[in-house]
């Protein structure tokens, strides 16, 4: 293969963006300027992704406006709710949450056919309206799972508190919905990641914003990205108990497997979001009494760093803390979704406001030219 070829654009700087800043060498990860860790610490995920679309965290005025345009879409519209009663419970939750969206965009009636490309302020109303319907949609998924009814939102609750609501027809206790808001705000954005750059992509055509969005969801589907916080999971109810940890990953190295969790593109020395989320993951252990959860975590981990020194990801972390709040293990991909919309959404505006077509080229390795 050429020199010139980058597999998988590895290394290859495409654009610019403004929305956030991973840095590997610093292992740090800046939202518009703050590092994730303070914004975890001090900010709520409704306000996060204020600052993500607008630049700057709300004054509290525009906090109050925003809540409650947000907190007003909150429910799940029926002709969403009839199309998801529609889809067999055997399609993966992602699925469901592709088909919802879609649905949604093709509803909203303010979507021009000619695309208008510069309509920011149509783009981050579709946003926040976004937003504010995904949690419904994800939670009644895993209701209807169970044999449950849809529980309306709540508007007094926060996003977290209502999303933990609508799914376990309760709000429990603040510990779970700080864990909960917490991961939230960690996987709001991390820019030119895999199903960023496809809404990108998709955007650059001049398409609208609910169509990036669908194929993001996409993207962020595969177990190479956000899928991978589902098969975390289960990684850990193979493996069971903390001694089976390193015979296990002897065999699925030895078979060749990814270890679902560890490893990532830009960072190669550990994943600036894992301590937050390790902590608030240590939280619900203790709150919910399981050890064995922690020791299998270490074990395998431990084993993982040992044998190839490769550390873990996001995934790694929050795939158990979900689990530890209640939701089923398919369900924990779509959350990753509800939280990287505002990313998404932030990175498609940012697109428009400064557009080209995204069209790289290839290196030709076909039949040279023949004749029928
Ligand atoms: C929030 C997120 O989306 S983070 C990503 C979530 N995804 C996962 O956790 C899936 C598991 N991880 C992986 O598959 C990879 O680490 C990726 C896809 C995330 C990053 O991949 P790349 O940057 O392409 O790394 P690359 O594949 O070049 O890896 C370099 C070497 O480390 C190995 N490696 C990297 N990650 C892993 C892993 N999780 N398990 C086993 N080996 C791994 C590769 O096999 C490769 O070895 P080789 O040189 O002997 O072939
Ligand atoms: O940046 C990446 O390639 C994957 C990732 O961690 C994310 O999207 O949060």
């Amino acid at each position: 293969m050429s020199d010139d070829i980058r597999k998988g654009l590895a290394g290859v700087v495409v654009d610019e963006t403004a929305i956030s800043k991973v840095n590997p060498e610093t292992n740090s990860l800046l939202y518009r300027g703050y590092p994730v860790q303070e914004l975890a610490a001090n900010c709520t995920f409704e306000e996060v992704a204020y600052l993500l679309w607008h630049g700057e965290l709300p004054t509290p005025v525009q906090l109050e406006e925003f809540q409650q345009l947000e907190r007003a879409q909150r429910h799940l519209d029926a002709a969403v709710k009839n199309v998801i009663d529609e889809l067999p419970v055997t399609a993966h939750p992602m699925d469901v949450l592709r088909t919802a969206v879609s649905v949604i965009g093709a509803r909203d009636e303010t979507v021009p056919s000619m695309a208008s490309p510069d309509d920011r302020e149509a783009n981050v109303r579709r946003a926040i309206t976004l937003f504010a319907k995904i949690p419904a949609i994800v939670a009644y998924d895993q209701r209807r799972r169970r044999d449950e009814d849809l529980v309306e939102p709540r508007e007094d609750l926060s996003y977290s508190a209502n999303f933990l609501h609508m799914t376990f027809g309760e709000v429990p206790e603040m510990v779970v919905v700080d864990a909960f808001d917490v991961s939230m705000i960690l996987y709001a954005e991390h820019s030119f990641n895999a199903s960023t750059f496809t809404a990108r992509v998709v955007t650059s055509t001049l398409s609208d914003l609910y169509s990036a969005v669908v194929a993001a969801v996409g993207a962020l589907k595969g177990p190479l990205h956000g899928g991978a916080n589902e098969a975390v999971m289960h990684v850990f109810q193979q493996i069971g108990t903390a001694d089976r940890a390193e015979p296990w990953l002897e065999n699925a190295l030895a078979t060749k497997q990814k270890i679902m969790g560890f490893g990532h593109r830009v960072y190669k020395n550990g994943d600036s979001r894992v301590p937050t989320m390790k902590a608030a993951l240590d939280t619900l252990i203790t709150h919910f009494d399981r050890p064995d959860l922690a020791e299998l975590y270490d074990a395998l981990e431990h084993a993982m760093v040992s044998r190839k020194n490769i550390k873990p990801n996001l995934d790694y972390p929050s795939g158990p803390a979900y689990h530890l709040m209640g939701f089923d293990t398919l369900m924990f991909t779509p959350l990753f979704a509800a939280s990287r919309v505002t990313g998404w959404t932030a990175h498609i505006i940012e697109q428009l406001e400064s557009n080209a077509l995204i069209r790289p080229l290839s290196a030709y390795t076909g039949q040279d030219e023949r004749h029928v």
